[in-house]
């Protein structure tokens, strides 16, 4: 899709069309705003309801239930589809209490437990056949495990070991659900997400679950959507038989849900059923999960026919300063909507800011302390759990209690965390090179690619004899010539470190990274590639955090193997991914630096596709904020991200400060487009200058990835990254003869070839 597409569809205008008298933030007079009642009073066909985040969905998705049954619609004959069941329960709980004693409602359900109903009515009737669900983790993992063996039955036992732990499982038993949530074959979702070579066994170890589910008869949650889904399809009189029950289907959070349960909303409406989608293309950030952002845009219309649009512009979350701030952070994005945040009159002012590294972090949370807020109150989000790291050290240090959304993601819970340490403790305290213990953590991470088994008695031979066995030795037989050589490296390393006790932890740390090329075996080991830039960082993360320890190295490991455990009242740190539909009164975005966020690196560059995808991640991320909103860079070498630029923080603040204020005198903004639009959207005025200082940053830049160019001494190129400020970006270009530089694009001598 280029440029933004328009809102009227022959459905209500949206508000960037809307009269200047008719504000979409007056209330009516039963409390709902004339876009939500537009949406409960929906008369037609199709509809396609965009909401920004916090627009009262429940509400008006509530409201518009009633509507239909006080207009003589029978509750069988409706149907709310949620995403899951937290949102499932909400919606039923909130209907309960809006409707009249006794009235009889209709079903509220999440896919997953329509497709089991579906399951077995068809099972009934005959079009499948009768299978049972796996329900307990443990039997969906034996069957993996299974299956990953048989797949590679004919490989070495060495590889079979270590394709068997249970993270590359774990990553088999995604690949699976996958493949099932996009109705494709698993070699085309193989090669779409780029697997490493290492998981090839991914694609025949499918067929194998296929075979052994249907064998004994079983099945697992994503077979609740896909055989049905796929009875239907291949059954026109399966298909008869479930479709023409319904007239209504509503369906929340449509931004969200993948092929499956698109194709599986067709089939249930067939041709009666009038479909209203309500979501928000802004927040789709389950890509990897098979949503696309698309869905509500021109594939819902492919799908079902034409729709009525309607806009649910006004947030009830937020003050004008954030509202603003969202606008400004997804503009540089084309597959969307061109359609305002609006904050409602009542909401709290929200204050913006913008800080660097753990001074801003430990004074913003000390300043709400101060105030007399709960911590409880505050969350840290951050794009990557690798990226919690910094933080949870930084706020052990401090004495600030903090609690995690996945608690398995305490520092001191992770392998890779614990052997750093004890790299570095085996530095200061030499007898550990006798515990089989402590020997067996610093041979399995960063990994040796040998199997659990073969590393015991390996680390009880060495622990005993403190000497390398000779090459006969029964400890070594059956080992490749290359895990050999690998094993001993790093056994020499664990010798060499006692001798290293003087250096600093920082040093210490780097120097083992590179004895044992932790990076490139961390990625080689990784399932997907973003497993391995999460494992990469995570390193960086650890040697940063010892520098700022330098003196103090004990109180480093000390922290590093501290049995924490969740606060109640602490601080939360969230994932973006996990905060997803959620609010804090205080919200700090950590780790906006290039790379970490908008996430991308050498081996995983960043398309236009994914820069749009990383954008709607802090969007979301943004817009959990009510009262206060901080955005965080690291400072040092890290360049901050270009979404800071791209959201204008404090000039969104200085405007809703004289709003707050009423004030007369004029503010000087970057795009007084945006601005008065909004302003005359919202009922308000303020004379604005251009900020000719600071002009707004240019959204997209003039190189993309992909380009070929020629330079003039380095001959012939494509760019594989574009990074920073989009008016003067640095690009990575991967030369045909002269290999890959870093380069300043508007400096460097560059035509851009067709
Ligand atoms: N027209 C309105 N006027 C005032 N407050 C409203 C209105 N509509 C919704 N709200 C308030 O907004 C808040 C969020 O509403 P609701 O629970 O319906 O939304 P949600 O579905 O949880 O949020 P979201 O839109 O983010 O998905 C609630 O406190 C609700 O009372």
């Amino acid at each position: 899709m280029s440029g933004f597409e328009s809102l009227s569809h022959g459905g209500q205008p949206s508000n960037a069309d809307a009269a200047p008298t008719d504000h979409p933030v007056q209330a009516t007079c039963d409390g709902l705003t004339p876009e939500q009642l537009a949406v409960v009073e929906h008369q037609g066909g199709h509809a396609r309801v965009a909401a920004v985040a916090g627009a009262g969905k429940t509400t008006t998705l509530v409201r518009r239930v009633l509507h239909l049954l006080e207009s003589g619609e029978h509750p069988k004959r409706l149907l709310v589809l949620m995403f899951n069941r937290a949102a499932r329960d909400d919606f039923r709980a909130k209907l309960q209490s809006l409707a009249p004693p006794a009235r009889q409602l209709p079903d509220v359900r999440t896919f997953h437990s329509i497709g089991h109903r579906l399951t077995q009515s068809l099972t009934r009737w005959g079009f499948l056949a009768p299978r049972q669900l796996l329900q307990a983790d443990w039997q969906r993992e034996r069957l993996l495990r299974q299956a990953i063996m048989q797949a590679l039955e004919a490989g070495d036992s060495e590889t079979r070991e270590s394709a068997l732990e249970s993270e590359r499982i774990e990553a088999f038993g995604q690949f699976c659900d996958l493949v099932k949530a996009e109705m494709t074959s698993p070699a085309a979702l193989f090669e779409r997400l780029e697997y490493a070579g290492s998981e090839r066994h991914f694609v025949d170890a499918f067929g194998i679950v296929e075979t052994m589910l249907e064998a004994s008869g079983s099945m697992t949650y994503a077979d609740l959507l896909c055989r049905p889904l796929r009875c239907l399809e291949a059954n026109p009189e399966a298909c008869q038989r479930v479709q023409g029950f319904l007239s209504h289907v509503i369906v929340d959070e449509y931004q969200d849900i993948n092929e499956a349960q698109l194709r599986l909303l067709k089939m249930l409406a067939g041709s009666q059923a009038r479909v209203m989608a309500v979501g928000d293309a802004n927040q789709c950030i389950y890509e990897w999960r098979g949503a696309r952002p698309d869905a509500m845009l021109a594939r819902f219309e492919g799908l079902f026919g034409q729709a009525s649009d309607y806009p649910l512009s006004v947030t009830f979350r937020h003050g004008h300063g954030l509202a603003l701030a969202a606008n400004y952070a997804i503009r540089g994005n084309r597959a969307r909507r061109d359609q305002l945040c609006l904050a409602a009159p009542q909401n709290p002012v929200t204050r913006l800011g913008s800080g660097t590294g753990a001074a801003a972090l430990l004074a913003a949370l000390e300043r709400w302390r101060d105030a007399g807020r709960e911590t409880g109150d505050a969350c840290v989000l951050v794009r990557s759990w690798s990226l919690s790291v910094s933080v949870q050290l930084q706020l052990l240090r401090a004495g600030i209690p903090f609690r995690l959304a996945q608690e398995e993601r305490f520092v001191f819970r992770l392998p890779l965390v614990q052997a750093l340490a004890g790299y570095l403790q085996l530095a200061r305290e030499p007898r550990r090179l006798q515990d089989p213990a402590h020997l067996l953590l610093l041979f399995s991470q960063p990994t040796t690619f040998v199997a659990q088994e073969r590393l015991k008695q390996l680390v009880e031979t060495l622990a005993r004899t403190q000497t390398w066995p000779g090459k006969d030795s029964v400890v070594l037989q059956g080992l490749k010539p290359v895990q050999r050589r690998n094993l001993k490296k790093r056994w020499q390393l664990l010798c060499e470190l006692p001798s290293l006790a003087a250096w600093s932890p920082a040093k210490l740390l780097e120097h083992v990274v590179d004895a044992i090329d932790a990076e490139k075996v961390l990625r080689r080991s990784a399932a997907r590639r973003e497993k391995g830039d999460e494992d990469v960082r995570l390193l960086d993360v650890l040697i940063e955090q010892a520098g700022e320890l330098a003196n103090d190295p004990e109180g480093f490991i000390e922290l590093l193997r501290n049995p924490v455990e969740n606060r109640p009242d602490g601080v939360l740190i969230s994932t973006v991914h996990g905060a997803k539909g959620l609010e804090w009164p205080l919200v700090i975005v950590w780790g906006l630096n290039e790379e970490d966020f908008p996430h991308f690196s050498r081996e995983n560059p960043l398309s236009p596709e994914r820069l749009e995808e990383e954008r709607r991640l802090y969007y979301v991320a943004i817009t959990r904020a009510r009262e206060r909103l901080l955005l965080i860079q690291d400072g040092g070498d890290h360049r901050p991200s270009r979404f800071i630029a791209e959201t204008s923080v404090e000039e969104c603040d200085r405007i809703a400060g004289a709003l707050a204020r009423d004030d007369s005198a004029s503010v000087a903004v970057r795009d007084p487009r945006i601005v008065e639009r909004y302003l005359a959207a919202v009922g308000r005025q303020l004379p604005l200058t251009v900020d000719s200082i600071s002009p707004a940053p240019a959204m997209d830049s003039a190189w993309r990835v992909g380009d070929r160019l020629r330079h003039a001494n380095f001959g012939t190129g494509e760019i594989v990254v574009v990074e920073g400020d989009p008016a003067n970006p640095v690009i990575e270009v991967r030369f045909d003869g002269a290999g890959r530089r870093r380069l300043i694009a508007t400096r460097a001598p560059l035509e851009r070839l067709a």
